[in-house]
């Protein structure tokens, strides 16, 4: 038996994971972070008071004590910056990464030990492994919910910490046991995207502390096909919203780059001959969670809802490596996590600092 601090969100899945870990007899407490509140009149609404009602609501039926933990601020230094200053720098930001390495398994986490627990756990769908070297984390049996990637910045330490009761479990297996509980939880809608943003939509989201920075939008040629609002507003790969119809039939316009320096948005066909838009080598940097070096093969994940695709991986400096894809991968932006992989093995993850050709 040991003492678990449990994320309750106010969603199914930790619902479930904290039910799992009574029923096997573990010493179980149910903490909501407060991670952020819209308080600044962001259109769009924060669930936030609902989900604590939820989660709360959760303990009962499972007979834990329940807290809520103020972590605002925290947030806000950790994560909403970092979210808005990569914004601005005109890279793009994985918050949803951060906020498990920062938070869930960072200040939660420390809360956790100073009030003498041994674990905390959450609803990921993962897996922790521990071996004489260390532990570590390996994809969830769910290959729809795997969500190891949102892990990969995590370090050693707190990988031994991190309790992930569902890693076994599939999405449709945890609602029935949702209801076999009675859980008020078990037909909520699964959350959708940012962890924090809730229902505020994140174009809204950004233009509230980012002012509209009003651009070009050029083909890859240089020549001007329009204008933006910021470059913060679009994304690497993009087809709709940049409002310039493509001149040849059949191929669409998409986001290839962002000429930060110059404030222009780069569009060009999706086309595999389109520079910019695939990328064959990559440098990845800020890998500091991993218990060995990469291997000179590796398998490279640049997205959550991406496949893991090989890329051989040579170190330039601690931390840092050069990836050379085997086949060119589409659309990858500077800022992005890249996490690594062997087979189902999370080896650690990194930052995209540049995409070349
Ligand atoms: N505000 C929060 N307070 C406490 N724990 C949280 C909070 N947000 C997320 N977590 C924990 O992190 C896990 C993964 O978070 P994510 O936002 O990806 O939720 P999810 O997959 O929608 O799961 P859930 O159905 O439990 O909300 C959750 O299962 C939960 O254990």
């Amino acid at each position: 038996m040991a003492r678990i601090l449990v994320g309750l969100s106010g969603g199914v899945d930790s619902s479930v994971a904290a039910a799992l870990l009574v029923e096997q007899g573990h010493d179980v407490v149910g903490a909501y972070m407060k991670n952020w509140v819209n308080d600044e009149g962001i259109p769009g609404e924060c669930p936030w008071e609902q989900d604590i009602q939820d989660a709360l609501a959760v303990a009962k039926t499972t007979g834990i004590e329940f807290r809520v933990i103020d972590l605002v601020d925290e947030y806000r230094a950790r994560i909403v910056n970092y979210l808005i200053e990569g914004y601005r720098a005109g890279y793009t930001p994985n918050p949803d990464v951060l906020c498990n390495r920062e938070m869930k398994f960072g200040v939660f986490l420390d809360y956790a030990l100073e009030q003498g627990f041994d674990y905390v756990a959450t609803g990921h769908y993962a897996r922790r492994m521990d071996t004489p070297q260390g532990a570590f984390i390996l994809r969830g049996r769910d290959p729809n919910k795997d969500q190891s990637y949102f892990l990969s910045l995590m370090r050693p330490d707190q990988i031994a910490r991190a309790v992930f009761p569902l890693g076994d479990l599939l999405k449709p297996e945890v609602r029935v046991l949702a209801e076999k509980y009675g859980l008020p939880t078990a037909r909520k809608k699964d959350s959708q995207g940012i962890c924090f943003i809730g229902q505020v939509k994140m174009s809204d989201f950004l233009r509230h502390y980012l002012p509209d920075k009003p651009g070009n939008i050029v083909d890859t040629e240089g020549r001007t096909l329009g204008t933006h609002n910021g470059l913060h507003l679009f994304t690497m790969g993009q087809r709709k919203g940049h409002g310039v119809a493509s001149p040849r039939e059949g191929v669409a316009y998409v986001v290839v780059g962002k000429d930060v320096r110059r404030n222009r948005l780069i569009l060009g066909y999706e086309d595999a001959s389109t520079r910019g838009l695939y990328a064959s080598r990559a440098v990845v940097g800020g890998i500091s969670n991993t218990l060995a070096p990469l291997p000179a093969r590796v398998m490279a994940q640049p997205r959550y809802r991406a496949k893991a695709e090989w890329a051989s991986c040579e170190y330039l400096e601690e931390g840092k490596v050069r990836l050379g894809f085997d086949t060119p991968l589409r659309a990858l932006a500077v800022g992005q996590v890249c996490a690594f992989y062997d087979g189902g093995k999370l080896l650690g993850g990194g930052f995209f600092e540049s995409i070349e050709p």
